[in-house]
């Protein structure tokens, strides 16, 4: 039987009739049930070794047993023992672990540098997948090698010498499949996924021959033998395949190198491919292994290097290694160069590191959900489209598959175009699941097809939300880059150590709006940075495109970047309007992530390796979203100055990826509206073992390794933006847009009382004045007293049913019908809901676009119904933050109508303000 729970005490190791064995104390039942003891018996006795208070064990196939009334479980040589099995461990991490567990730790936090061998591996291992889908090779290498062709060039590398090479290795390959086929035996999987619940792995097999794992090395190993790293490595994939029912005995390492060494140099064993038994000694071996390194994550200690056997000198890693050490004072075998951080970096960079682990912890939960909710759980959270019909398959040139399928219903979904999904049979775990993207997810409406593409064709009858750690690893990179190798000038006005400063000359760049005018100064005049606060429509994306148009002029190259993809179009889009010219301009990013309209700037990154790079190169303007600057290519791009949009959005670390690669930044946000999307629980930190800064003057900490002065200690936390906290560390480098554009001067008051100080307001007089009946046709009288008004208050007397309320979607609905009635065009209406299960529900009832407060943002629509949903009491966290309700109550230009039970609006002192003045 399975035992599991948390441990709430680890005995000491002892030995019985010649066996080792520790007892340990856990809590099953999720720490429900009462303590019970577990001996874990022999070799698992190890894994006792670093097991702690608080960290989850599982055993499985224990024994159960009575010994004086009490309940006991033992290991018995069936059982597994895995220590925090919900911490998903990758099985990259296990191979550089076995390595060296400080290298695991290293590659984590600088993350996967642009480097040839890195560059070239990707491609051969691209080729093989293509030669497995029954490619030709000559087809395959030309392909992959151009694929790869901006990365090629920014290493300075050149197409024919980098296919020689990939030929060479793919000459193994080939070789090793024509022997295989030759024996008509061979079934083939490229690239298989798989996750483990119960051993807490995940990963991507290169490959599966006959059921059993194929890891392909582009190195060249002349051993008889496969490398111990390489053998752990496939040999997780057994283990993850055993879970499956699949028995995998052995494993087959392919070095693609030995094909191409000469014999006459080299002597040994040149086979590429390398066959090894995969036996239970070394399963349990790669288990306790993956314990150790679950273990160091729970309690976020740091590995030294000194708990393997690795050579220092022969290390590829040792000087950043060394750097690392020094920065952060931390022991390590290669020993420590450099200075160690100031006491605040190193709190700061502690901290955030741990609130970004935090955040992995979550990422991990997700993954963990593919398993324990069922399909319907599933999607009523939204993580899942359930029982879609599969249309057709078509093949497409390179082996990959265009897939599609169709939508029975108006099924609501996280899901989004381009996004990586993972489409299924309908059971994602245990089921045929492949890895997809989503090409187009159709209207919401039912019936609706679903176009997606994968590397197998697989019935897509579900497709689930599918985690990724790339927003977290990138996070992590862009902390390491921006404090352990920042520019300590950059650090000194960041962390307050020194004002910004600004010199040159006031230019009049906009000449109908003061504080516009002003923000584009700022930026332009900034040595460091500078602050654009923008509330709802007041020229934010215009005052951008001044500044980057001005920054341009100025001979500066300029990195565009922002959260979204979609803010990026916007501001790209306003930036050529400006008239810089197209030839100076390139978007980063992927092609299918692009706004129609700017994919001729799209740099692309297959073709020629110079000509790609210097497309980059040459260009004056990058365009890219905050995630796209932590890729290996644009790391190594340098600029005078980074702009970024929606900043306020971005958490610390993310505004860092872009920031890190100028010399001067200007961040445009408005951090009145919606904050950072954080998942972990008080993501806090500074609150995680740096003390507080209100509390304690922000001076120490537990280390009492902070002596930062006053009330200048920084708010950390990943909920609070770069934006924010430097607008309280340094106010005189921000301004504030005071006009806005969009909204009639009803709709404006209460937000500008409530969030700007009342210093907001309409720009001008027909701002101020627009009404309803200014739009072409539209008849105000026609429409009911009670929606005359600019903004309107309704109470349908619905009831809140879990996340909906159907009465009031009725409501919103005749609400649209009647100012269609009255000649509003249907496109001109936009209805905001809190949940996506009520967007759900009004969606079913009208046309006119239908979305949550979250997707709104940075849109507008001449009418706005919000539907509150609540009822009785505004119970849920989505109603705990009125920069939520800033957003919504700002979407509209001409009307407002507000939809709820005037009861829990009256309920809580800011929304019965906000009642007060839509009844007025
Ligand atoms: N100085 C100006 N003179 C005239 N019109 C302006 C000026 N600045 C902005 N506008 C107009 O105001 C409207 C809103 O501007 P913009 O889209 O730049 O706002 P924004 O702050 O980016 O909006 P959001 O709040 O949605 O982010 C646009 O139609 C723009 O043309």
């Amino acid at each position: 039987m399975r035992i599991r729970g948390p441990i709430v005490d680890v005995g000491d190791q002892r030995t019985a009739g010649g066996a080792d064995l520790v007892e340990l104390t856990i809590r099953p039942e999720r720490g429900a049930a009462d303590p019970t003891t577990v001996t874990l018996w022999n070799k698992w006795a190890e894994t006792a070794d670093y097991a702690e208070e608080g960290m989850e064990l599982l055993v499985t196939d224990a024994e159960e047993s009575e010994f004086r009334g009490e309940t006991t479980y033992e290991t018995t040589p069936d059982s597994w023992v895995v220590l925090e099995p919900e911490f998903l461990v990758d099985v990259t991490a296990v191979r550089s672990w076995v390595q060296c567990p400080r290298m695991y730790y290293l590659n984590k936090l600088s993350g996967v540098p642009l480097k040839y061998p890195v560059v070239k591996g990707t491609v051969v291992h691209e080729v093989f997948g293509d030669l497995l889908r029954g490619r030709d090779l000559d087809d395959a290498i030309d392909h992959r090698v151009a694929e790869a062709g901006l990365e090629l060039g920014a290493l300075g590398y050149d197409r024919e010498e980098v296919e020689n090479e990939v030929r060479r290795n793919a000459a193994a390959v080939e070789g090793w499949l024509e022997q295989g086929t030759l024996t008509e035996e061979d079934t083939w999987r490229s690239e298989y996924t798989l996750i483990s619940p119960t051993f807490g792995l995940k990963g991507r097999a290169d490959a599966l021959r006959r059921g059993m794992p194929v890891e392909l090395k582009t190195g060249k190993n002349t051993k008889r033998e496969p490398r111990f790293q390489d053998k752990m490595q496939a040999a997780c994939y057994a283990l993850m395949l055993e879970e499956q029912g699949v028995e995998a005995d052995t494993g087959t390492l392919l070095y693609t190198k030995n094909t191409a060494l000469e014999r006459s140099e080299e002597t040994g064993d040149l086979a590429p491919a390398k066959e090894f038994s995969v036996g239970p000694g070394l399963l349990k071996f790669v288990v306790r292994t993956r314990n150790e390194l679950a273990a160091m994550e729970f309690d976020a200690s740091v590995p030294t290097g000194f708990e393997a056997d690795a050579n220092c000198q022969y290390c590829f890693e040792q000087d950043t290694c060394m750097v690392v050490s020094g920065r952060l004072d931390q022991e390590s075998k290669a020993g420590q160069i450099g200075q160690p951080l100031p006491p605040e970096e190193r709190a700061y960079f502690e901290g955030f590191y741990q609130a970004i682990e935090a955040e992995r912890r979550e990422v991990h939960a997700e993954y963990r959900k593919l398993w324990e909710q069922d399909a319907e759980e599933r999607a009523d959270d939204d993580r899942a489209l359930l029982d879609l019909e599969p249309l057709d398959r078509e093949e497409l040139p390179g082996g990959r598959w265009r897939l599609r399928a169709r939508k029975p219903d108006d099924a609501v979904s996280k899901l989004r175009e381009g996004d990586v999904a993972l489409a299924s049979d309908g059971d994602p775990v245990e089921g045929h699941a492949e890895l997809c993207r989503i090409q187009s997810l159709g209207t919401g409406k039912a019936g609706a097809e679903i176009v997606v593409e994968a590397d197998e064709p697989v019935d897509v009858r579900r497709l689930d939300v599918y985690p990724s750690e790339l927003s977290v690893d990138r996070m992590l990179t862009a902390l390491h880059d921006g404090v352990l190798k920042g520019d300590p000038d950059r650090k000194d006005v960041l962390f307050g150590r020194r004002e910004p400063e600004f010199s040159g000359p006031e230019r009049e760049y906009i000449d109908n709006n003061e504080a516009q005018n002003d923000a584009v100064n700022l930026a332009t005049r900034a040595e460091d940075f500078a602050l654009v606060h923008g509330p709802p429509g007041t020229g934010k994306t215009y005052t951008i495109a001044q500044t980057v148009k001005a920054l341009i002029e100025d001979g500066d190259r300029v990195l565009l970047s922002a959260f979204t993809n979609r803010a990026v179009d916007n501001a790209l889009e306003a930036v050529r309007e400006t008239g810089v010219d197209d030839d100076e301009i390139v978007r980063v990013g992927t092609e299918s992530g692009i706004r129609e309209d700017m994919t001729d700037l799209h740099l692309e990154e297959a073709g020629d390796p110079g000509e790609r790079i210097s497309e980059l190169k040459e260009a004056s303007l990058v365009a890219a979203t905050t995630a796209s600057c932590g890729s290996r290519v644009m790391r190594e791009e340098a600029f005078d100055v980074a702009l970024v949009d929606e900043a306020s959005q971005l958490t610390e670390p993310a505004t860092l990826a872009a920031i890190n690669l100028a010399e001067r930044f200007v961040l445009v946000g408005d951090h009145e509206q919606l904050p950072p999307v954080v998942q972990a629980e008080g993501g806090d930190a500074w609150h995680r073992g740096f003390g507080t800064a209100e509390a304690d003057g922000g001076t120490a900490t537990e280390g009492g390794n902070i002596e930062a002065d006053d009330n200048r200690a920084p708010r950390l936390d990943l909920s609070t933006s770069l934006f924010e906290r430097l607008h309280e560390l340094a106010p005189e480098a921000s301004v504030l847009l005071d006009r806005q554009y969009r909204m009639a001067q009803r709709i404006q008051a209460f937000p500008s009382r409530e969030f700007y100080d009342g210093a907001l307001r309409p720009a001008t007089r027909e701002v101020a004045a627009q009404q309803i009946s200014d739009l072409p046709g539209v008849d105000a009288d026609a429409l009911p007293p009670e929606l005359r008004d600019p903004v309107a208050f309704v109470d349908p007397d619905g009831a809140r049913e879990g996340n909906t309320n159907p009465a009031e979607a009725d409501r919103v609905a005749e609400i649209v019908e009647q100012f269609v009635a009255a000649g509003v065009d249907e496109d001109d209406i936009g209805a905001i809901a809190p949940f996506r299960a009520q967007v759900a529900e009004i969606s079913r009832r009208v046309d006119a676009t239908v979305d949550t407060v979250d997707r709104f943002q940075g849109s507008s629509e001449e009418v706005i119904i919000v539907s509150f949903v609540a009822t009785g009491e505004l119970s849920g966290p989505i109603y705990d933050d009125p920069r939520r309700m800033n957003v919504a109550l700002t979407r509209a230009k001409k009307s407002l109508v507000l939809v709820g039970d005037a009861g829990a609006l009256g309920s809580e002192p800011f929304y019965e303000r906000m009642l007060e003045w839509a009844r007025r």
